[in-house]
């Protein structure tokens, strides 16, 4: 809890644990941010294989944190309009469906970063 007497080093370290403690908590109950997970690991192996370069990276690394960071604000989400209502709401539903569709739009936009960056360079294995 707050304590704001505290040095601001020991008040940064806290927000880290418990900033850590909220990925430790996601990579085990939540399945769609292990899914996220599972897709990063594929392609950043992917990615070292395919020799891709410094700027492909950039692409790459901004794709893979970007859906992680939104899963978990959408995991947030769903927390905190369950502890709002637990009766069916439309806007309960709205605010949930929104999270998720923020998460799908940044999802489609990261496979198409995918696809342009590693599609050709895995053709090229294959057919070269
Ligand atoms: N209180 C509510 N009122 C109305 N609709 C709700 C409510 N809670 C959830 N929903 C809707 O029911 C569906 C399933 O929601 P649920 O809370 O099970 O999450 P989810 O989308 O399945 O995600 P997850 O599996 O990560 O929990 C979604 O369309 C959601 O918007």
């Amino acid at each position: 809890m707050k304590d704001k007497g505290r040095f601001s080093i020991v008040r940064i370290f806290c927000a880290f644990k418990y900033a850590i403690q909220g990925i430790i908590y996601a990579s085990k109950v939540e399945k769609n941010f292990q899914i996220h997970i599972i897709f990063a690991f594929v392609v950043s192996v992917l990615s070292i294989i395919l020799k891709i370069d410094k700027i492909e990276w950039l692409f790459i690394i901004i794709s893979i944190f970007g859906v992680l960071s939104l899963e978990l604000i959408n995991s947030a989400l769903e927390r905190a309009v369950d502890i709002a209502t637990q009766d069916i709401k439309p806007l309960a539903k709205q605010a949930k469906d929104l999270a998720a569709a923020a998460v799908l739009v940044y999802a489609i936009m990261s496979v198409i970063i995918g696809i342009v960056i590693l599609g050709p360079k895995m053709l090229s294995l294959f057919f070269d």
